[in-house]
């Protein structure tokens, strides 16, 4: 497969039945732009990472990128930091992204250690962290399985580590939630999607994509033991969010 990136232009003809959403070749291949088009602040929380990671990460600490399709995240933390002060740990379970960040992690970063998996961060063999980053990654579980999951993180980040958490999130009120939603439908259209990709692309993450409001993400974050946890960046119905583990 080529590396080139195409324009999303997966839900522009009328289908009859909208399947699933799912992390295949066909995304891989227009991923880059569907991201920048479709993610309010995405570039903004990408060009934070490394700064982050500059900030509060321990020379030589292990980093985890979890979901993390073509490696944009750890591509991030790679420019910032030394090749000796970082270990990277990438992770996604669709192998058409594991395929395709592995080869162009490798080739723009040769001198870094950075490690990508095929694997299913639920079920992770986690090893000592001094950050992890969740960018869009945790709304695609199971609702159920997210409690698990930021308890694993916990356990894993170092006394003093750091977690990112970037998603789509809803609003509790429910007419703020409706103005968000069809603000960031203006700000996709503006983007170059028609109502129809915009109908058919929604439809498609109905049954894959649950978000949480930032109320449920903190006090999910407080219950796993995070001494402290703030949303650093909100962006229409997506933000992200920093959480720290207390120090020693
Ligand atoms: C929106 S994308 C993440 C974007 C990426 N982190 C970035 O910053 O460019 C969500 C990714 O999560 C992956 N994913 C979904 N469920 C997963 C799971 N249980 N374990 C590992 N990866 C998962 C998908 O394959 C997909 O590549
Ligand atoms: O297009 C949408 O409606 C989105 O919610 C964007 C979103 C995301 O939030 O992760 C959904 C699926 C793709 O992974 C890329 C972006």
């Amino acid at each position: 497969m080529s590396d080139a990136s195409y324009r999303d232009a997966i839900f522009t003809t009328p289908l009859d039945r909208v399947a699933s959403f799912s992390f295949d070749e066909q995304v891989v291949s227009c991923f880059p732009d569907m991201l920048r088009r479709s993610v309010p602040g995405y570039g903004q929380i990408i060009a934070m990472l490394g700064l982050m990671a500059r900030a509060h990460l321990r020379p030589g600490a292990r980093v985890y990128d979890l979901g993390c399709s073509l490696g944009a995240a750890s591509m991030a933390l790679a420019r910032e930091m030394a090749p000796e002060d970082i270990e990277i740990e990438a992770i996604d379970l669709s192998a058409p992204m594991v395929e395709r960040a592995s080869r162009e992690l490798a080739e723009a970063f040769p001198e870094h250690r950075i490690n990508v998996n095929q694997a299913d961060i639920r079920t992770l063999d986690y090893q000592p962290a001094g950050m992890i980053v969740v960018n869009f990654t945790l709304q695609f579980l199971p609702p159920e399985d997210r409690d698990a999951v930021i308890d694993k993180l916990y356990a894993t980040l170092e006394p003093g580590g750091m977690l990112i958490l970037s998603e789509k999130i809803i609003s509790d009120d429910p007419v703020e939630n409706a103005w968000l939603i069809e603000r960031y439908h203006d700000f996709k259209r503006a983007n170059g999607y028609s109502d129809l990709e915009i109908s058919q692309k929604r439809e498609a993450l109905e049954d894959v994509m649950k978000p949480d409001s930032l109320n449920t993400h903190h006090a999910r974050l407080a219950r796993a033991g995070f001494v402290r946890s703030h949303t650093w960046l909100q962006y229409l119905n997506f933000a992200s969010m920093v959480a720290f583990k207390a120090a020693d």
